[in-house]
């Protein structure tokens, strides 16, 4: 362990040149008065970039904010209280005065903070997976445990139903089943043949939703195939210059033409990669609640201990034997049962 050395004299005043350069080096802030502000309204955070977020008005009107000191945590889809500026010279045109409580939050891993809040009100997480690359049940089963560590209702969605033969189809509906049979919304579209997608967008209309899945199930094209405007749109802010950086790391919020909005970003598309703690696998396995506790030993690691009573409950059938499987594989991947983090590492 080393010890920290006292800063020189040098080194103290070049910490508070550094300062007092990243200040100068701040974003435009505008000191308003209270005159200059209108009444408060409600709005939407369509995006947070560090001291600013764009707001969108009841009116559908974008506006771009500071944001009070006393507001702690600010993020994408929060409902918010904000005034707008009566002068309109300024590009930032309104201050954020108050957040409103949130039906949910979504949050990952931090290094500094523990976690760190991304997206805020979701209420709708779909869980691509498809026929290529091969479907993949213990992925599903992983994104199911995070989504349900959430308390944010997940939907499973199988894409590229236009590539199922009938021996895969037989195979995967058998399975997609369980899901069905345990509580879970099954959907399944393809963006080729566009079978399922008026039944998919139905289904986004109520909601602000997520999609995430591994790589290459189709969730951008799904995200074009629902939003053919977004493409456009997106190559629109990166070109104007000072805003692209911003667009392609930021969460930011979307609305579908036909309802419903849409949360994306880079960050968002890592959930389910986030770690996870043999309780909360134990938590996301629902249909497992009624034998939480019941296990001979208090330490069972429910993989062949004696006593185990999901081993007992998968042997009578009251819990599918392939879900079993798929927990113990889960479990067995967390690595000793320690918490794993490619963030905390
Ligand atoms: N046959 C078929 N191919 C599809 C369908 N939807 C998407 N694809 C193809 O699948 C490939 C991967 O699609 P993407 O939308 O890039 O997948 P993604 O999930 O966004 O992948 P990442 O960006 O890596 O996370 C592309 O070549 C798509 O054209 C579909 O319904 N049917
Ligand atoms: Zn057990």
């Amino acid at each position: 362990m080393s010890k920290l050395k006292k800063l020189t004299k040098g080194q103290t005043r070049r910490i508070k040149d550094n300062q007092a350069k990243k200040l100068r080096n701040k974003p435009e802030q505008v000191q308003w008065q209270d005159t200059e502000l209108g009444e408060p309204e409600n709005g939407t955070i369509l995006s947070r970039f560090g001291q600013h977020a764009d707001v969108e008005a009841e009116n559908g009107d974008c506006i771009r904010c500071n944001i009070r000191r006393g507001v702690k945590s600010l993020v994408c889809g929060d409902k918010v209280l904000w005034r707008r500026g009566k002068e309109t010279q300024h590009s930032i045109s309104g201050v954020i005065e108050a957040v409103h409580e949130r039906a949910s939050v979504l949050s990952r891993p931090d290094v500094y903070d523990g976690v760190k809040p991304i997206a805020a009100n979701i209420t709708q997480i779909l869980i691509v997976s498809s026929v290529l690359p091969a479907f993949n049940p213990d992925i599903i089963d992983r994104y199911l445990v995070a989504a349900e560590q959430t308390g944010i209702t997940p939907v499973i969605l199988l894409n590229k139903t236009d590539l199922l033969d009938e021996a895969s189809k037989a195979e995967i509906e058998q399975h997609l089943d369980i899901y069905r049979e345990i509580g879970y919304q099954v959907i399944y579209v393809s963006n080729e043949s566009q079978h399922g997608i008026e039944e998919l967008k139905k289904q986004l209309s109520e909601h602000t939703s997520i999609f995430v899945g591994q790589s290459g199930v189709g969730k951008s094209t799904l995200t074009n195939t629902l939003m053919p405007e977004l493409g456009l749109m997106t190559k629109i802010v990166s070109e104007n210059s000072g805003l692209g950086q911003h667009t392609t790391t930021v969460a930011r919020l979307y609305h579908f033409k036909q309802g419903g909005d849409l949360i994306d970003s880079p960050g968002i598309r890592e959930f389910g990669l986030w770690h996870l703690t043999p309780a909360e696998v134990y938590g996301g396995f629902i249909e497992f609640e009624d034998y939480l506790g019941g296990c001979r030993f208090r330490d069972c690691k429910h993989q062949n201990d004696p006593g185990c009573a999901l081993i007992a409950a998968g042997e009578e059938m009251k819990i599918h034997p392939k879900r079993l499987a798929s927990f113990q594989r889960i479990l067995a991947s967390l690595g000793d049962n320690k918490l794993t983090s490619r963030f905390n590492d």
